[in-house]
């Protein structure tokens, strides 16, 4: 019996794709079968696996969630929605993708083993000079599946991608989305209208290229592609699921039907914000005047200290400038801190 028939008995049997992976940290030989209802499910590797439905489709959508391993609610959500697929209880209208990024991040219950995964997309998995790791490997492998599943979908088609992410800290908005930079594209109306059914209505619009996932998708592959912050970071067990209860009926509307018809946008739904500025690490001594348990989305007045990086003092310099991603044990050259300001919807919107 071949190493791929022994885990696709077990595996058509229980649905348990996230344990398969987290017993496969970096690598599991590709398989496939097709389940009773035709739909077929492909296993690409370890963490990836994708679902084609015997009927026509019209998305093409990649649900990411484990890029950081110790984010587990969004894992959580996932997990559930492969075991309905495989054991039959959940009927796809749409073609999905689901990736479990960093399974050994998952084990350790870590952010990351070596590198943060969420910065070495976009090819910055690959420098000349760095050496490789399991994480640079493994992005530039994500970038693969996720192009070879849009190209196999063809163009023309809608592609989404929802890269699904908790926070660690706490945030006065509970759950929030990272829109990537779209280069003088329009904002959709339609995909805030769906992270509004999510339970999201608030939204960082970034104004710079990024390394992450969705920034990836959306700007390699024309993908409506958001990373989505569902909460706060917490243990396997100890997520208060009901919280989640709006995200995970919303990606089932999203993958089980033809269509989802939302409610009409109305911008006084959202709180929406641009990203006034980032602010990395460069210094050993990095610190922030604020405390560990200060919220994302927490204001400062213009003049404030923010953060200070070696001799350098930044200072708000928007009345309101607020925090997001606060995190001075990022690595020397990475983003320690974003601040956003209020932003009103004016035109760039369709
Ligand atoms: O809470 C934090 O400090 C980070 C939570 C998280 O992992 N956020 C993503 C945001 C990615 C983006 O900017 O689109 C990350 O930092 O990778
Ligand atoms: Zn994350």
């Amino acid at each position: 019996m071949t190493a791929n028939s022994e885990y696709l008995n077990e595996l058509q049997q229980q649905g348990d794709f996230l344990t398969l992976s987290r017993n496969n940290e970096w690598h599991l030989a590709p398989s496939a079968f097709t389940l009773s209802n035709g739909t077929t499910v492909t296993i690409h590797d370890t963490g990836v696996i994708e679902f084609q439905p015997k009927c026509a489709t019209t998305i093409d959508v990649v649900l990411s969630s484990a890029i950081h391993g110790n984010e587990t609610a969004p894992i959580e959500i996932c997990d559930e929605l492969i075991k309905r697929i495989i054991l039959g209880d959940l009927q796809l209208a749409q073609r999905v993708l689901f990736i479990f990024g960093n399974p050994q991040s998952i084990n350790i219950d870590k952010r990351f083993v070596e590198e943060n995964l969420n910065r070495l997309f976009n090819g910055h998995h690959t420098v000349e000079g760095v050496k490789m790791n399991n994480e640079r490997t493994r992005a530039a492998k994500l970038e693969q599946y996720v192009s070879d599943f849009y190209q196999r979908g063809g163009q023309q088609r809608e592609r989404c991608h929802y890269d699904l992410h908790t926070a660690i800290r706490g945030s006065k908005n509970d759950k929030f989305a990272v829109y990537p930079f779209l280069h003088g594209k329009p904002w959709k109306k339609s995909q805030l209208q769906f992270l509004l059914s999510c339970g999201v209505n608030t939204v960082l619009m970034m104004k710079s290229p990024a390394t992450t996932f969705s920034y990836y998708s959306s700007f390699v592959h024309g993908a409506d592609s958001f990373t989505v912050e569902l909460g706060q970071v917490k243990p396997f067990g100890e997520n208060d699921m009901s919280r989640f209860a709006k995200t995970k009926a919303t990606l089932i509307a999203l993958i089980s039907q033809k269509e989802v018809i939302y409610e009409e946008f109305d911008a006084s739904d959202f709180e929406l914000f641009a990203v006034h500025r980032s602010i990395n690490r460069t210094e050993h001594d990095f610190s922030f005047p604020f405390s560990d348990d200060a919220e994302n989305f927490t204001g400062f007045s213009k003049g404030d200290l923010l953060a200070k990086d070696g001799q350098t003092c930044y200072y708000a310099d928007v009345e309101g400038e607020a925090i997001i991603f606060p995190n001075a044990d990022v690595a020397l050259g990475q983003r320690a801190l974003l601040t956003v300001i209020p932003l009103q919807l004016t035109d760039n919107i369709i």
